[in-house]
């Protein structure tokens, strides 16, 4: 079941300018960055418990956050919830109807398995599902 927001993501067009405005004008402690090679997505978080700020931006100038920056500049790009059971979530939302992005889930931030829903099934809001890894 999802049992948390995990995250909130930002996509942003310039990573150091974000990182230092979130850093040093907002005050927010800057857990590191970390590329997710399988994403193609360059990461920044900020925790700001019970959540996280996710910054995102294209790893090697590719994946899906160039297109989107390409389309809309930067922005709001996702919602993470976290579940204690991904692959019941997944068989649960799929019989509902709700279209995923890929069969099963794959390598995200921290060593969890992620998965998205199209926005189209959430009124134009993109959903990340991810299980954090046992340790996180
Ligand atoms: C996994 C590592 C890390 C983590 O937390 O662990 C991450 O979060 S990585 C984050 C980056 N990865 C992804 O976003 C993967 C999922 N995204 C995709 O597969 C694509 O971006 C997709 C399918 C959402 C959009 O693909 P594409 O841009 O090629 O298609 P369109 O431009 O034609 O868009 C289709 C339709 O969706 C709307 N759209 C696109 N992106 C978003 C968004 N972020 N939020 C809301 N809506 C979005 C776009 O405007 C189009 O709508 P339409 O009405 O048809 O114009
Ligand atoms: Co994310």
């Amino acid at each position: 079941m999802i049992t948390a927001l995990d995250h909130i993501a930002v996509a942003v067009p310039d990573f150091e300018k974000a990182i230092k405005r979130f850093m040093e004008d907002f005050g927010l402690p800057f857990e590191g960055t970390e590329d997710v090679a399988e994403a193609k997505t360059s990461t920044a978080f900020f925790p700001l418990p019970p959540t996280s700020i996710e910054l995102i931006h294209p790893l090697n100038g590719e994946g899906p956050v160039a297109g989107y920056l390409e389309k809309k500049g930067g922005g709001l790009h996702h919602l993470c919830f976290r579940s204690d059971n991904i692959h019941e979530d997944i068989a649960r939302l799929k019989e509902k109807g709700y279209q995923f992005l890929a069969d099963e889930p794959s390598p995200g931030a921290h060593g969890s398995q992620v998965i998205f829903i199209h926005p189209k099934s959430c009124d134009g809001v993109l959903i990340e599902i991810n299980q954090p890894a046992a340790d996180h």
